[in-house]
């Protein structure tokens, strides 16, 4: 069995109302949705949608600073939805074909310009069109900004959708299962804070540790002040493995949980309050029940 090497990553949705983000999200993840709670300042970027396929995921995120008009221009895009464009592998621009190019369309690329990101400009709607304005309208589109591509596709009927997603792919690396294939939940973000606690620990303690370690989150708030208080445990199955992750006076269970939580912070625009426990659970590898109730999953 060939298994090519896996791809994942995080990919910013932006666009004006109306554009068809959300049925871009149907049309790709379907049934499969992955809907954040719409619990207000909990996280700052929601989490559109998770596409897994048999190579690849992607974890779509929605940067409401951007597509939800505010009172003033000037606000229509914060600083923390720029700084999700800067973090993410790529960025999907959509934009209305039927409607053409709008005021909206050449301010959101105006903010582009400070953006390193590939961009892929995906132009929607285009069975609304005739097939001779789609050559003009690349044209046009082409002058407000470098794109690393151009699709045209329609999220309603699920046309060239594939093809969107293969240029996707382009921009990926090489990155682990965030999230569990059939996973429908309401805190999926939940599940990349605990892979990204593994990862550093895995990181960190190279061969002492097995892979076998499971994290979860026991508790996730956001608190007045917006930062979003996070604790996690992290089981092994002996007590060595615990000293060893705790380290010498706690250094570098310490560690572990700075690095997480700036990539955490970074993803999800939110001020972090880590706190990690490790506890010890004899065999829970064997334990199928224990194992679905830590949320953890298999590799395929
Ligand atoms: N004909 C046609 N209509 C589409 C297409 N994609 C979306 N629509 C329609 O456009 C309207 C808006 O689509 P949404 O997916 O809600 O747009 P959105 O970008 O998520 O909108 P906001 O939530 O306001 O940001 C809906 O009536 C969709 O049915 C398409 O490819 N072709």
């Amino acid at each position: 069995m060939s298994k090519k090497e896996f791809k994942s990553g995080f990919v910013a949705i932006i666009g004006r109302p109306n554009v068809g983000k959300s049925t871009l999200m149907n049309q790709v993840i379907g049934q499969k949705i992955a809907i954040m709670s719409d619990k207000p300042q909990t996280t700052r970027n929601k989490i559109h949608g998770v596409y897994t396929a048999d190579n690849m995921q992607i974890v779509f995120l929605d940067t409401p600073g951007i597509h939800k008009r505010q009172s003033k221009l000037g606000d229509f895009m914060n600083m923390t939805a720029l700084n999700t464009l800067r973090e993410v592998e790529a960025v999907l621009f959509l934009v209305d074909a039927a409607d053409g190019m709008g005021g909206g369309d050449r301010f959101i690329a105006e903010q582009l310009k400070d953006v390193k990101t590939p961009v892929i400009l995906v132009l929607n709607k285009i069975d609304q069109i005739e097939p001779e304005a789609l050559l003009p309208l690349i044209e046009q589109y082409s002058k407000l900004h470098e794109f690393a591509e151009i699709v045209p596709i329609s999220a309603k009927l699920g046309n060239n959708v594939n093809t969107l997603l293969d240029q996707v792919k382009k921009y990926l690396p090489a990155g682990p299962q965030y999230y569990p294939e059939d996973q429908i939940t309401d805190h999926p973000e939940q599940f990349v804070i605990a892979e990204l606690v593994r990862e550093k620990i895995l990181h960190m303690t190279r061969e002492e540790v097995p892979h076998s370690i499971a994290v979860t989150i026991e508790d996730m708030r956001a608190e007045k002040n917006g930062t979003v208080y996070v604790s996690a445990v992290i089981y092994v199955e002996r007590d060595s493995q615990k000293g060893i992750i705790i380290g010498k006076q706690g250094a570098l269970l310490k560690e572990v949980g700075k690095r997480a939580r700036q990539d955490i912070e970074r993803l999800l625009g939110s001020k972090i309050f880590l706190e990690l426990w490790v506890k010890v659970k004899k065999d829970w590898r064997n334990q199928d029940r224990v194992l679905r109730d830590l949320g953890f999953h298999r590799d395929a």
